[in-house]
């Protein structure tokens, strides 16, 4: 049994307590067995984080790891035009190798800033590669095959037959829900309704409760869209998911930008979960999600940055940050303090995904998903009796973190990655995406090269 000691860091917990407090953590065979005091054993490994932060591994609750070869590619267009335009079109030209350095570039991103847990939607072909990815890397990751069997719109390669698509999505889940001891989950994926039949959700939600795995959706994430739900379907679009029978507390919606009372009423009475991604909706315009509402109402929201090409990072210091100064800008400088910030990105995330008890917050019995901050830099003194969810969520950044371990696995030490070959995957991705560039024109002729 594999043990690492982590000696002297400032322990963050994100306890219900809120314990800060400096000691050692130990780590056993990838769980946490001791929290806090001096541990004076032996350990394959110590490591001397006086000065660090020793925090959870933060859990971002919507990636789209395929897009990550998109960014740079859709900035500052209507939202409909950087769907149709231009997200689809490369989604479909995808292949397995681009979908493959597309997570490899996004899951080394996330590694370097401290993410550790994701829920990741893919696109419609190739799920296998991003799968792959995932489990060479030693991130914790739900992820699923993106769904869609309806629209003029979507272009041909992606739009689905509806069997196909709940076989192909069976499928990946039984090849891949619950490797490396349940590391990796399967989730079923529908777009969002304007691009999935009924029979479709209908067969998503009878799958979801006959294997026991989460669905996630996007939601209500602009004015255009609930208007559009309201029009085929005849009910607002939450309401809508629940009169099929598909709001539970395995339902995760992201976005809910744009709820009425009713729709709130039933996300907190079916035990629904929501991800915001604040990063994605400003820059996209697509509005500002409730979010303080929300939490009044005990609803789990957690946090994500969405795909590379409507943020751009993947970075959750700018993600938490946004989610506090943009609901600041509505509602007073007092609401979404640090704390309540940083526990959106840990215990929140993980609520949202089902895994409160695992992950989320630094206790005994929990797994060894860990996260280091270095703040010896200007940016983040004085340090002199510093709050430290300040200096986490308004002074921190990307370039802080310096150690990261899921499961007890270092995944990253002193600001290296372990399990993946950066120089490689850099290399790799400009590869893939100019080889993707070049099959885009046959794939969708309508698509321009500016894409
Ligand atoms: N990041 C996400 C979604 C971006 S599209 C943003 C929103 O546009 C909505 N949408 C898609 N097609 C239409 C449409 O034809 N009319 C109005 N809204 C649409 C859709 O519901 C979605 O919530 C992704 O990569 O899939
Ligand atoms: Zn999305």
């Amino acid at each position: 049994m594999s043990s690492i000691l982590i000696k002297n860091a400032q322990i963050v917990a994100m306890d219900e307590k809120g314990t800060v407090d400096t000691g050692d953590v130990l780590i056993e065979g990838g769980v946490i067995s001791r929290v806090g005091g001096t541990i004076d054993t032996e350990a394959d490994k110590v490591i001397h984080a006086a000065g660090k932060v020793l925090l959870p591994g933060f859990v971002q609750t919507h990636i789209h790891l395929c897009q990550t070869l998109f960014r740079g590619r859709a900035d500052d267009l209507e939202l409909l035009d950087w769907l149709k335009q231009r997200i689809w079109p490369l989604e479909a030209a995808h292949d397995e190798e681009s979908i493959y350095y597309s997570a490899m570039l996004g899951i080394g991103e996330l590694l370097r800033s401290g993410t550790t847990t994701i829920l990741d939607m893919e696109t419609v072909h190739h799920t296998d590669a991003a799968f792959r990815a995932i489990e060479e890397s030693g991130i914790r990751a739900l992820s699923g095959k993106v769904m869609m069997d309806y629209g003029d719109e979507v272009p041909l390669p992606l739009r689905e037959n509806t069997e196909q698509s709940l076989r192909d999505s069976v499928e990946l889940l039984e090849k891949w829900h619950g490797r490396d001891n349940g590391r990796i989950s399967y989730v079923f994926c529908p777009r969002f309704v304007v691009s999935c039949t009924e029979e479709l959700l209908v067969g998503v939600r009878n799958l979801s409760q006959r294997y026991g795995v989460k669905v996630h959706t996007h939601a209500s994430e602009n004015i255009g869209e609930i208007a559009l739900v309201e029009r085929e379907r005849g009910m607002r679009n939450v309401a809508y998911l629940d009169h099929i029978g598909l709001a539970s507390p395995d339902l995760i919606l992201v976005h809910c930008v744009w709820l009425d009372e009713a729709e709130k009423r039933i996300i907190r009475e079916r035990g629904v979960k929501v991800t915001h991604c604040p990063g994605s909706n400003m820059k996209l315009a697509s509005g500002v999600a409730e979010v303080p509402d929300l939490l009044g109402r005990h609803i789990h929201v957690g946090l994500g940055s969405d795909g590379a090409p409507c943020n751009n990072t993947l970075d959750m210091f700018s993600e938490m940050r946004l989610a506090a100064l943009a609901q600041k800008t509505l509602h007073g400088p007092t609401v979404m303090n640090a704390r309540q910030v940083l526990r959106m990105a840990t215990m929140g995330g993980a609520e949202v995904l089902g895994l409160e008890k695992e992950i989320g917050s630094i206790e005994e019995g929990k797994k060894g998903d860990l996260i280091l901050l270095e703040l010896d830099e200007f940016h983040a003194y004085p340090s002199f009796q510093a709050d430290p969810y300040s200096r986490i969520v308004y002074s921190a950044g990307y370039s802080d973190v310096d150690t990261v371990m899921v499961n007890g696995k270092l995944l990253m030490e002193n600001k290296s990655l372990l399990t993946i070959n950066k120089r490689n995957v850099l290399r790799e991705a400009d590869r893939s995406i100019e080889r993707l560039l070049k099959r885009l024109p046959n794939i969708v002729g309508a698509v321009g090269s500016k894409a």
